[in-house]
């Protein structure tokens, strides 16, 4: 595994009943600290990946490796279930894990929703929502955190607030955090990796290097077009206007006093 937290070999995944697999031959890592993030249209196999590397998917070939007892928060996609139950925040929060009045207090601090420990999980806003299901995510001081599409619903301003959540977290607790998403303007700037999924994957790199890719404009088209300036506009110069942020130990830009 030399120090990967999960690694996947040759993973191919077939549906029951489809002629077609729905990926394949698919190698790829995590290593500690890194946030990741898998893009692709819709139906091209993310969430599938996702639940392969957790071992939640049956593969047709290849394997998936984790590291001996790896911690894993999961948020999968489906969750509008459970938040149509009658349930409060910190009931919520105990579940499946019991945890302490004051873990779920300091959990909600850290993700910028506290003291909504009594409030309904059903009268929450997507945002809210959002970082309970975080929170809850966070509990077991996770290694590897496992985003499926955190920022559905969300407007753009909530978005970019919660990639910067993340990156503040992975900087405190150095967990790796493995991201689904389609808002691939902001998580180019939040990833350090962008895997660009299309039943196999079809290239992988920095932002940089995947939003200037053919590969990555062939299948997102006009919505890449701009992607490659913005992310060069928001890393061509320095970052002294940006305030409060959290340094994480590969941080490559400077403060100015
Ligand atoms: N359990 C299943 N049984 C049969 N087919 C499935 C199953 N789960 C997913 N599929 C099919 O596999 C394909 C990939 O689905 P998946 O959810 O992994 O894609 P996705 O990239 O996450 O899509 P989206 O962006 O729409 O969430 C789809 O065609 C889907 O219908």
């Amino acid at each position: 595994m030399s120090g990967a937290l999960i690694r996947a070999s040759d993973l191919s995944v077939r549906h029951a009943g489809a002629d077609q697999p729905v990926l394949s031959h698919i190698d790829l890592r995590i290593d500690p600290a890194e946030i990741v993030t898998v893009v692709g249209p819709n139906g091209s196999g993310k969430s599938t990946l996702v639940r392969a590397l957790l071992g939640q998917v049956k593969l047709a070939s290849g394997r998936v490796e984790r590291l001996a007892g790896l911690r894993i928060g999961y948020v999968p996609q489906r969750v509008h279930i459970e938040r149509a139950m009658p349930m409060t925040v910190r009931r919520f929060l105990s579940l499946p894990l019991r945890v302490s009045d004051a873990q779920a207090a300091a959990v909600l601090e850290r993700t910028g929703v506290p003291g909504l420990e009594g409030r309904q999980i059903a009268a929450l806003s997507g945002g809210q929502f959002q970082r309970v299901l975080l929170a809850r995510a966070l509990l077991n001081h996770p290694q590897l955190l496992v985003l499926d599409e955190p920022t559905q619903g969300l407007d753009q301003p909530g978005i970019i607030a919660f990639y910067k959540l993340i990156e503040e977290v992975r900087a405190e607790t150095g967990a790796a955090v493995l991201m689904v998403s389609h808002d691939l303007l902001v998580v180019m700037r939040a990833s350090d990796r962008v895997i660009c999924l299309n039943g196999h994957i079809c290239c992988e790199g920095t932002p940089q290097v995947v939003s200037a890719a053919p590969a990555y404009r062939a299948l997102f088209g006009a919505e890449s077009q701009g992607t490659l300036a913005l992310y060069r506009h928001h890393h061509d110069h320095d970052h002294d206007h940006v305030a409060d942020h959290v340094h994480g130990p590969d941080c490559a830009h400077h403060h100015h006093a």
